[in-house]
């Protein structure tokens, strides 16, 4: 499904403060995997998640999302396929606190064709994350376990394909932090989801499928 050849990241490219933050990364993920990416701090991790989610470009190599070559797409066709394929969740959540949990899980469907039933399938998302209940609840009044799964719910709302986590747990106590992973299993094997998950977190990535590992911006 997803197939990186030769990618490189430069920043700041024959600059002082050039950067490169990614270096050959030839990579495939299959359809339906649940993989963890693993790394020390500033090896690389974000920079490849931003690249595979068509948040950012490489600035050399290719990048195939089934089968169809993305990496020199405009930046109007890579958002379409970025909202078409991808769904986020980062570590400190993202919402808009004085938002309720229904008004942020919506936020994704303003930039989508597909409106219809919009309340009922953002009720059916949050049933499934055992968030309907709290639907007219402001994101404010939350537990950090809670607004992951708003930020869940939130990613799933146009039915990706493919979800990408950044920390999703590393600002959750163990508990909350396995309850959240659990989902992402859950969304892997019953919703058919590939899952790319970045931690630092062992425990986290020994339940994955498979661990990318990469220190100074290669694969290991
Ligand atoms: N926008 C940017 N401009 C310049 N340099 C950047 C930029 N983003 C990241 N970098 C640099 O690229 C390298 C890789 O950063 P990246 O954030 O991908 O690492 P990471 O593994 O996700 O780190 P962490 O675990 O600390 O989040 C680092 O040296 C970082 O300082």
């Amino acid at each position: 499904m997803i197939e990186l050849k030769g990618i490189s990241k430069v920043y700041n490219k024959s600059k002082p403060n050039e950067v490169k933050a990614l270096q050959n990364i030839n990579l495939k993920i299959e359809a339906e995997s649940m993989l963890a990416i693993m790394g020390p701090s500033g090896s690389g991790k974000s920079t490849l998640l931003n690249i595979l989610g068509c948040l950012d470009v490489p600035t050399a190599g290719i990048y195939k999302l089934n089968n169809q070559e993305i990496q020199s797409l405009s930046q109007g066709k890579l958002a379409a396929v970025r909202n078409r394929h991808f769904g986020f969740v980062v570590q400190d959540f993202a919402l808009i606190e004085e938002y309720t949990v229904m008004k942020n899980v919506e936020i994704p469907l303003h930039y989508s064709k597909n409106k219809a039933n919009k309340k009922e399938r953002i009720l059916t998302l949050l049933d499934t994350l055992g968030m309907k209940e709290k639907a007219s609840e402001y994101a404010y009044n939350l537990s950090g376990g809670q607004r992951q799964r708003v930020a869940i719910a939130r990613a799933l709302i146009n039915n990706p394909d493919i979800i990408l986590a950044d920390e999703p747990t590393g600002a959750l106590d163990q508990e909350m932090g396995e309850q959240v992973l659990s989902i992402f299993k859950r969304i892997n094997k019953e919703q058919n989801k590939t899952v790319l998950i970045v931690t630092h977190d062992d425990k986290i990535a020994k339940q994955c499928e498979g661990i990318v590992n990469i220190v100074d911006g290669k694969i290991y």
